[in-house]
């Protein structure tokens, strides 16, 4: 069987490391400067690092330079997010040396740049579908973006590779993962799936690492990491068996 894979993650907002709770603007606890925070998780160990562009997934402005400098900075493999909505917020991202970049607002509301992007950097191009209930949000998840899996029927036909599912109410909330929203998540594509939102504890990373047969590839946690509920090697080893 395979391992789960963890993905720490590093959001920025006004160039500071932060979590959020639900992703509320104004909700933020601030953990300093993104690089080091990013360095301790790869020195801890991390094979991924899930990096997010707040500002620019809000629209309140971009942390690019300091973006480009973690990702750079990496010996690991970064999934980078927040943003990523035209051809120069793409090439940007890219010119990072990322490993792929994760598409939300963009699937959304202008899906014909998804599909011709989908075609032309395949594996590089992760959806993020950021939900609640089972509707789609975008735009820093304050407008609603349609159905979940409408969405993912069309996504999967345009042949996305990998999702990025994240239970928005669960986000930043230490209150575990939707453990049914991935499993249903599974059962609409065959897709891999990187679950997103709510890990708080060692239990409930072996609760989604028992969905690995099902599809579920990844797990990126924030909260808890920062709130130290756990270590990222503990995190590692418990999904190590
Ligand atoms: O990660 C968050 O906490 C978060 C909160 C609010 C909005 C977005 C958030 N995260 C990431 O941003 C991308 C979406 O960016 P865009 O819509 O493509 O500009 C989403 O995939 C989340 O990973």
């Amino acid at each position: 069987m395979n391992t789960l894979e963890l993905l720490p993650a590093v959001d920025v907002r006004d160039g500071q490391a932060v979590r959020l709770v639900h992703g509320e603007s104004g909700s933020e606890t601030s953990y300093g400067d993104p690089l080091e925070a990013a360095l301790t998780w790869q020195r801890a160990g991390a094979e991924w690092l899930h990096l997010v562009d707040l500002d620019a997934a809000f629209g309140t402005g971009d942390n690019r330079a300091q973006i480009a400098e973690v990702a750079r900075s990496m010996d690991i493999k970064v999934e980078l997010s927040g943003g990523i909505r035209d051809d120069a917020s793409l090439a940007a991202a890219l010119a990072t040396g990322c490993t792929r970049v994760n598409i939300g607002t963009a699937a959304l509301e202008n899906p014909e740049w998804v599909a011709k992007i989908i075609a032309e950097y395949g594996d590089r191009i992760a959806v993020g579908l950021d939900v609640r209930g089972t509707t789609l949000r975008g735009r820093g998840w304050t407008r609603d973006g349609g159905d979940l899996y409408e969405t993912l029927a069309r996504l999967d036909s345009e042949g996305c590779a990998r999702y990025v599912v994240t239970d928005i109410n669960k986000d930043g909330t230490l209150q575990g993962p939707n453990l049914e929203l991935l499993r249903n998540v599974c059962a609409a594509t065959d897709r891999p799936v990187v679950a997103s939102g709510g890990v708080s504890s060692l239990d409930d990373l072996r609760a989604i690492a028992g969905l690995v047969p099902e599809g579920v590839e990844g797990a990126i946690v924030g909260k808890a990491l920062y709130a130290k509920a756990f270590t990222l090697e503990e995190a590692l080893e418990a999904v190590s068996r």
